[in-house]
């Protein structure tokens, strides 16, 4: 049995001298990320230069995450750009930096078995290195000598030759199993079958599991829990929006590059097909990248009706995107709102998203739209009132975990207390401007019951002049016939939640191959029904 490997790296010489010295600081101590310590007594001149450029793009980017709480899909693509990556090398650092991340809490627990201390006591670099060392040798279809001597290589040149031969006997442990003995080994402490099993097997927190777990038994799903799990840690297809009635006809030529067209929404694709900046219409930005759920939801409100409508004609409307930023469906409403004599206002209150809102809508005719920064609870502020009003609020983003690998482990359970006090203060400020008559759709992209199905039994409670409004009906008449027949089927499916969660729709990744996105639609009965009432 091999010993386990000393955290710090120190190794005797045959004198029995300690090497490595340049690991500890003047105190003797190990010293920490951000106090200035070394790793290495060698210049960086005399340090090996031989790491491969697509890991070092990985382990940059894993550094930025971990150091920076900076967001993996925003800062991999400047990395992959930096390194000059061809489009080989571009998956090959994708694939390690996506799966390291997303499979970080399995891979502590097993590293935690190969190290002689706690991983709290390593130094960050360290551990993000030996973190790539393992999605390497458990998870990718790389050699045992390859993954070790590379992620060797790697941490001599980025962070010095000190830890190295540290990080290379804790991977020969690591590699001293397979991926299914590992996940054996630390689950088996555990119920089989138990939220805490199942968050080691599927790498997950477990109490994100709980959430997962209680939401799909609310929505008639409690069967498929290791199907939604699975689905979390695959890799989202690229699906394409084509803004309706704005300059050329996009779709087509996406469809001719190999995209395929959805069968659930009109005007949707899903691309596999690499580059797509390089679609024609995507630098025009009348093709647009957006979750097929994103669209499908937009195109509902857009055509939503009510008990009371007569007239389904939307030509006049106002409609309110109250938390627009970065302006994907704001981009497509405001292109139905063109198309059919509507207008939009996209609210959005950090400057800075608020541009990205503005950038996103440029391609539709600008008497359609106005950009608003500003705090969405201050909306009153604008004396409108508003027919068809989004709130896609801020939330914990638990039905996004594909394409934020990072964010599952970021996420805290406290998180929630903040964020549904503002998801209840904007529905409120969004209650309060809906015109009588008008819908309002209420979105996550979580389908945590505290941010969903509570957020809407409460606002029906604190406003009992709205009406909850079958938000499967206002899907199937915005799908293609698969989509349409999609929804009936879950709405068949609806079970635990009570009598309201019939009329909520939750979408799943591993059903309809969306985010898991959640949708309410609410209707504030116009003036007429109140007076009749
Ligand atoms: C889930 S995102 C919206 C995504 C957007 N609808 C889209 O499809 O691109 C939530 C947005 O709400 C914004 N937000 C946060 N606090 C807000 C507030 N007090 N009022 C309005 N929006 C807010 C965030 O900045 C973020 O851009």
């Amino acid at each position: 049995m091999s010993q386990t490997p000393h955290s710090d790296g120190s190794r005797r010489n045959a004198k029995g001298r300690e090497r490595n010295r340049g690991q500890r600081n003047q105190q003797g101590e190990r010293g920490r990320q951000g106090q200035g310590r070394r790793y290495s007594q060698k210049a960086p001149s005399q340090r090996s230069r031989r790491a491969d450029p697509a890991r070092t793009a990985a382990f940059k980017v894993l550094r930025a995450v971990s150091r920076d709480d900076a967001y993996a899909n925003l800062v991999l693509p400047a990395e992959i750009r930096r390194a000059t990556l061809d489009r080989r090398d571009a998956g090959f650092a994708t694939e390690l930096t996506y799966g390291a991340l997303r499979a970080q809490g399995t891979y502590d627990s097993i590293l935690s078995r190969c190290v002689d201390r706690g991983l709290d006591q390593l130094d960050a670099p360290i551990l993000d290195a030996l973190r790539l060392g393992v999605h390497q040798l458990l998870a990718m279809r790389v050699t045992t000598h390859a993954a070790v001597n590379e992620t060797v290589g790697l941490v001599r040149a980025e962070i010095g030759a000190g830890p190295s031969g540290f990080v290379n006997a804790v991977l020969r442990r690591v590699s001293e199993k397979s991926m299914e003995q590992w996940v054996e080994e630390i689950s088996g402490a555990e119920e089989a079958g138990s939220d805490a099993a199942l968050a080691l097997q599927h790498a997950h927190p477990a109490w994100v599991v709980r959430a997962l777990k209680q939401s799909l038994k609310m929505h008639g799903r409690g069967e498929e829990l290791q199907e939604l799990l699975t689905a979390d840690n695959a890799s989202p297809e690229v699906h394409l929006v084509e803004l309706p009635g704005v300059g050329q006809k996009r779709l087509a030529s996406a469809l001719e590059a190999g995209a395929a067209a959805s069968h659930l929404v009109e005007g949707a694709a899903v691309f596999r097909g690499g580059d797509v900046g390089r679609l024609p219409g995507v630098p025009e930005g009348e093709l647009r990248v957006q979750d097929i759920g994103s669209q499908w939801i937009a195109r509902a409100l857009a055509g939503a009706w009510t008990p009371e409508t007569t007239d389904p004609d939307v030509a006049g409307e106002r409609w309110l995107d109250l938390c627009a930023g970065p302006g994907g469906k704001a981009a497509l409403l405001a292109a139905l709102a063109a198309e059919h004599g509507a207008t939009l206002l996209a609210n959005e209150p950090a400057a800075h998203r608020a541009e990205l809102v503005t950038k996103a809508l440029s391609a539709v005719p600008a008497e359609a739209w106005s950009v608003r920064a500003g705090d969405g609870r201050s909306i009153a502020e604008t004396s409108e009132r508003y027919d068809r009003i989004l709130i896609d609020a801020p939330c914990t983003g638990l039905g996004a975990l594909r394409r934020r690998p990072e964010s599952r482990w970021r996420r805290r359970p406290a998180d929630l207390a903040e964020l549904t006090v503002l998801q209840e203060e904007l529905l409120d400020a969004g209650v309060g401007v809906l015109a009588p008559g008008g819908v309002l759709a209420y979105v996550t992209c979580s389908p945590h019951p505290a941010e969903t199905l509570v957020q809407v039994e409460d606002v029906l409670r604190r406003h009992p002049e709205l009406q909850l409004l079958d938000a499967h009906e206002a899907m199937a008449s915005a799908s293609l016939p698969a989509g349409a027949e999609a929804m009936e089927a879950t709405a068949g499916q609806e079970a635990e939640g009570g009598s309201i969660s019939s009329k909520l729709v939750q979408l799943w990744p591993h059903a309809h191959g969306t985010d898991a996105m959640f949708f309410a639609l609410l209707h504030k009965p116009g003036r007429l029904q109140v007076q009749e009432q």
